[in-house]
């Protein structure tokens, strides 16, 4: 543990990157999905489907390779702003566990942890089921051994750094685009359907994840018409449905949607996947294979663009959000970074927040 009276992050003792995980082996797979749908009520057949995914990429999702990735450049970029605060790794559902880096952390001493996940928005899925494995890693702490205290980052998906990254990548799909149809791209935001129920949970007051990302679609678009001089439509669609068929998830379908926007003459499409940090499973299987095969099959030109990543800007921006949360923790002033309508969201969430 850092010296916590001299450290330039403190209170905090470390900095915990929380993720979902992936599979590296085909032996892995099954195991990994088991993880994953625990108690869900995922149908048998949607599982195979899934399993199948992986095993086109020889079993191995690229998430974890991904979070590596962003280790070192968040490692890179504190070393060259003075920044001494130790970051270390967990997965929701793959090795390495939340649980046994929590333990390893409580061992040490760590006292006061940061927490910050791979997810940009509020929802049980991508926020709260997280407090909830934190939650569950401090509980099964074995006796004897004083649990940290953990804090979450806040929901980052309208902070500029993520905003940023995610315009370059949109600007540089679009340059990819066939000239004659680039002007006339539109740009079609991607996201990680759910369930509606969880949809409307979602957030302090529901309704939450949908309203930020379409905040967010927003302001990218704008920061695309500014850098390009030219505006495009814009909209947001789903992918990765799960769940039994009759309960109802967010909708239009990607492929669904392209259908539609093929039969009425579009002349290009930019797949944005904002929903999604890295370009991990969902991106390169639902939109990579599936929804760009789709677009083919209608003859209708279209890119994707890419996700935050290790995007320079991006790293900086988390740097910033990690510094904002050291100042509020001390009791100081800070400016809480954010584009959009929403404002920057909360930093702790109230007990109601995106409850299932
Ligand atoms: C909102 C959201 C995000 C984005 C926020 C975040 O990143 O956290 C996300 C990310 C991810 N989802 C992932 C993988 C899977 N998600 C599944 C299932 C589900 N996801 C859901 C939601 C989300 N998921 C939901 C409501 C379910 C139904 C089961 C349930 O109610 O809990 C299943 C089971 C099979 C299936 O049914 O698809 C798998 C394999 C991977 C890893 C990719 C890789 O390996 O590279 C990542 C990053
Ligand atoms: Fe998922």
């Amino acid at each position: 543990m850092p010296n916590p009276e001299t450290h330039l992050a403190a209170p905090y003792d470390a900095l915990l990157l929380l993720s979902f995980g992936g599979p590296e082996r085909p032996e892995d797979v099954v195991p990994f999905l088991e993880n994953v749908t625990r108690g869900r009520g995922i149908p048998r057949e949607r599982l195979e489907q899934v399993g199948e995914h992986y095993f086109l990429f020889g079993g191995k999702s690229p998430i974890n390779d991904q979070n590596k990735a962003l280790i070192a450049a968040l490692r890179a970029d504190f070393d060259a702003h003075g920044i001494d605060l130790p970051i270390h790794w967990g997965n929701r559902n793959w090795e390495p566990y939340l649980d046994d880096v929590v333990a390893d952390l409580a061992r040490a001493g760590a006292q006061r942890v940061l927490c910050l996940t791979t997810s940009a928005y509020s929802s049980w899925s991508s926020c709260r089921q997280y407090r909830e494995n934190i939650a569950a890693a401090l509980a099964a702490l074995p006796e004897g051994v004083e649990p940290p205290r953990i804090d979450k980052v806040r929901a980052f998906y309208n902070h500029p750094g993520f905003v940023e990254a995610n315009v370059d990548g949109v600007l540089a799909a679009l340059a990819d685009l066939p000239e004659d149809v680039r002007d006339q791209a539109r740009l079609v935001f991607v996201t990680h359907s759910i369930p509606i129920t969880m949809a409307d949970a979602s957030g302090p007051t529901g309704g939450a994840y949908v309203a930020q990302h379409l905040d967010v679609a927003a302001v990218v678009a704008d920061r695309v018409a500014e850098a390009t001089g030219s505006r495009r439509d814009h909209e947001l669609v789903y992918c990765s449905r799960s769940g039994a068929p009759h309960i109802p998830w967010l909708e239009p379908d990607v492929n669904d949607r392209l259908e539609e926007l093929a039969g009425e003459g579009t002349a290009a499409v930019v797949l944005i996947p904002v929903g999604f940090v890295s370009d991990h499973m969902e991106v390169v299987y639902d939109l990579d294979t599936e929804a760009l095969a789709t677009a083919e099959r209608l003859g209708l030109p279209a890119r994707r663009a890419a996700s935050a990543g290790v995007h320079p800007d991006f790293v900086a921006g988390l740097r910033d959000l990690v510094l904002e949360r050291v100042a509020l923790a001390r009791g100081e002033d800070v400016e809480r970074r954010s584009l959009g309508g929403r404002g920057p969201s909360h930093d702790g969430c109230p007990d109601t927040c995106c409850v299932g």
